[in-house]
């Protein structure tokens, strides 16, 4: 199985010493997440169209321009129970070093309780390419030009 060598070192500061046993990690080798946890003193009721914020105990410094973070919807949880995202995604900023949080979103018809230290949503490592941009007066021709919006029909 290919390997990066220089797999990315993350800094990581617990913001709770109860999160040092609920570390974020890959449950598999091939998993392309971690799993976050909410840090709950109490269960959590969700009722159909709430939304909140919900921390994680954890801040994680990523430091290079090159990665970002990406906070998904866990799928069991989104198909079965309705929970996602608030904001469908989270990007986190390289430079970001608050508290990692997670919009959590009951947009389904049934009420939802999150326990303490549940995984509620999962922590994807991206690369990310920053670009300068330059403002001209045409583009080079291209094979798709200005059509979009299913300009190439549905079949
Ligand atoms: O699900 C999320 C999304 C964002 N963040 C943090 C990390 C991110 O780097 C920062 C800012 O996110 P974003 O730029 O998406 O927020 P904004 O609403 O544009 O606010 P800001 O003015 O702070 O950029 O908030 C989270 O902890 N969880």
């Amino acid at each position: 199985m290919p390997t990066f060598p220089d797999r990315p070192r993350l800094a990581v500061k617990l913001l709770d010493e109860r999160m040092r046993d609920y570390m974020p990690h890959y449950a598999t080798a091939g998993s392309a997440g971690m799993d976050l946890r909410a840090l709950l003193d109490a269960p959590l009721t969700l009722e159909p169209g709430d939304c909140e914020l919900v921390r994680t105990g954890l801040a994680i410094h990523i430091a290079d321009p090159g990665l970002a973070g990406m906070v998904l919807p866990r799928s069991g949880l989104g198909h079965k129970h309705g929970i996602v995202l608030g904001n469908l995604v989270g990007l986190i900023d390289s430079d970001y070093q608050g508290e990692l949080m997670v919009s959590v979103w009951n947009r389904g018809d049934t009420s939802f309780t999150l326990e303490p230290f549940e995984r509620l949503a999962q922590y994807v490592l991206v690369p990310v390419v920053q670009a300068d941009l330059e403002v001209v007066d045409d583009f080079d021709a291209s094979a798709r030009g200005m059509g979009g919006f299913g300009s190439s029909g549905r079949h």
